[in-house]
């Protein structure tokens, strides 16, 4: 199969605050993760997340040494668990001998121990585009799909405030049981373009974003870094953002759009959040 490999090592907010604009994009924004007929892969230091783009077109791609070697194990999952949302055409991926159809906006989490896997697209003139995120894992859970309609729906923000969206949770342990990856996507209403306003930080857990569904000329800016030293990326559709432990993550949009955020680390409570006093944002 095709596969690009990266690592992206942790960076301390004492080196993310003297870097350049470019620096910050080449250690913070992902840029590239759908190519048709690839599998671009992204290492992080940040609680060993890997993130991942999987884009079959004719033919299926398949997960194979590239990813294992890159975490020193016989197969990906030897030692970790995997999840992900299709944001493109309808698709399937099969996973030991099971094969899951995946629609648009449908999750699937995979257990420690699945050993082949494979992506395919249904139509590969409307290719199917998996958003994979896997963490290291200490036991097994059953692998299963979860359906837009199985993730838990919740209603946040306000038209006044430019942040009225949908936040579906889909790994969530009301929804089922993972080892550490918590995962979901949230949808902005037309007319609103904030998200995550009022910030907050988990210095417990890291956290990626990958934003899609914008037009092609429009953009997220996206604040990162301490509170009190924000910095900003502008982010297009289908780019991802690896926010470390340290830094806020949040942004706002030339127009509505969606974001997949993903979280590894000490715990799994979405509410474990130290929110952020707004007047102390520099
Ligand atoms: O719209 C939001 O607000 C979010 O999606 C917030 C993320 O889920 C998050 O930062 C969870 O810690
Ligand atoms: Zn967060």
């Amino acid at each position: 199969m095709t596969a690009t490999v990266q690592t992206r090592h942790a960076i301390h907010y004492s080196q993310s605050e003297r870097m350049t604009g470019a620096e910050i994009r080449e250690n913070f924004l992902i840029e590239t993760l759908f190519v048709p007929g690839s599998l671009q892969a992204v290492y992080t230091h940040y609680d060993r997340m890997l993130v991942a783009g999987a884009m079959p077109t004719n033919g299926r791609l398949i997960v194979g040494e590239e990813l294992a070697k890159l975490v020193g194990t016989d197969y990906l999952l030897e030692r970790r668990e995997l999840g992900l949302i299709n944001i493109g055409g309808p698709g399937r991926v099969m996973a030991d001998g099971t094969t899951c159809d995946l629609e648009p906006m449908d999750g699937l989490y995979l257990s420690q121990g699945t050993q082949e896997i494979a992506f395919e697209s249904v139509d590969p003139s409307t290719p199917a585009k998996f958003y994979i995120n896997s963490a290291p894992a200490h036991t097994s859970f059953p692998s299963r799909i979860v359906s837009r309609m199985d993730a838990i729906e919740n209603d946040l923000g306000d038209g006044a405030t430019s942040n009225k969206r949908k936040l579906y949770q889909y790994l969530h342990p009301k929804v089922l049981p993972t080892c550490q990856l918590l995962m979901g996507l949230t949808r902005l209403e037309t007319g609103s373009v904030w998200n995550t306003m009022p910030a907050h930080l988990h210095d417990r857990r890291m956290e990626a974003y990958l934003y899609f569904d914008l037009p092609e000329n429009a953009f997220v800016v996206h604040l990162m870094g301490r509170p009190e030293a924000t910095e900003h990326l502008i982010v297009r559709s289908e780019q991802a953002v690896l926010s470390p432990p340290w830094s806020i993550h949040c942004g706002a949009g030339t127009s509505a759009y969606a974001f997949i955020w993903s979280m590894a680390g000490d715990n799994q409570s979405f509410t474990d959040m130290d929110m952020v006093d707004m007047k102390s944002l520099r």
